[in-house]
């Protein structure tokens, strides 16, 4: 099992009070999955990517990534298991300013301590895939919202990650370019067996889903298994 939570709480703390975010949240994650969890603004989607990334801690219950016990990992040894396992794409692409968009992917392979060579050659087969092979040497200021996207995407899959989380990966893109982004996601999924958690408020991002959770008031209220309609061939690549 790629991600198995059992029984997970999660509170934060407010002045005096705790607002609950998460309350016993059973989830088993296979390989290969692509799962969209919707629900309103503050059902807990974002809470529960934290804890699925490893960026936060379980209030109560498990959190297992492959097997490890989150709770019982080191910050460093987290850090390793977000690397090796985890990609991580934002709704405000996170990239970094001062760098290319080539050099914005080779980084987290610079973290891995991998050759600069080498990380160059994986970061420009990431563009490729992500259909950025003009844009490499242009500073995120320099592109379109899809295209930072599409930068953020290759900088999560450099690593050949088991999964990719994405909070809110399309919203604030138009609507041709958020299909764009999400053909490709979807084309990852199937051909590289990428497992990705996207959280979304979109209707539309629902219906490219094997499976959508709900999440309501920080509980799951419903996990349906889907068969989607979309084929390879409809990957468009310019955003
Ligand atoms: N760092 C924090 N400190 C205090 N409360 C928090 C914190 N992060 C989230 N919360 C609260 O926890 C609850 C769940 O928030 P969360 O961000 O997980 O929801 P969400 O479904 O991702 O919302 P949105 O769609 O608006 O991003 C909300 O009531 C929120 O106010």
């Amino acid at each position: 099992m790629l991600v198995e939570l059992t029984r997970v709480g999660k509170q934060y703390p407010l002045g005096d009070t705790q607002v609950c975010a998460l309350k016993s949240v059973d989830l088993s994650i296979d390989r290969g999955e692509f799962i969209v969890l919707k629900g309103n603004s503050g059902s807990g989607k974002s809470t529960l990517l934290n804890l699925i990334s490893a960026l936060d801690d379980a209030s109560q219950g498990e959190v297992r990534i492959l097997g490890n016990n989150v709770r019982s990992l080191n910050e460093v040894q987290r850090a390793k298991l977000r690397l090796q396992t985890i990609g991580i794409v934002f709704q405000s692409f996170n990239l970094i300013p001062v760098l290319t968009a080539l050099e914005n992917v080779m980084y987290p392979l610079t973290l891995k301590g991998i050759s600069n060579s080498e990380a160059k050659q994986r970061a420009q087969h990431a563009l490729q895939q992500v259909g950025l092979s003009a844009q490499m040497q242009q500073r995120p200021v320099h592109l379109s919202g899809g295209q930072m996207q599409r930068v953020a995407i290759a900088r999560a899959l450099v690593t050949q990650p088991a999964l990719i989380l994405a909070d809110e990966p399309t919203a604030n893109l138009d609507s041709h370019t958020a299909e764009t982004i999400l053909t490709l996601m979807q084309q990852l999924n199937r051909q590289q067996d990428i497992t990705f958690i996207i959280a979304s408020h979109d209707e539309y991002v629902m219906t490219r889903a094997s499976r959508v959770l709900t999440l309501k008031d920080g509980r799951i209220t419903q996990d349906s298994q889907l068969t989607s309609s979309f084929s390879p061939s409809q990957l468009q690549t310019s955003v």
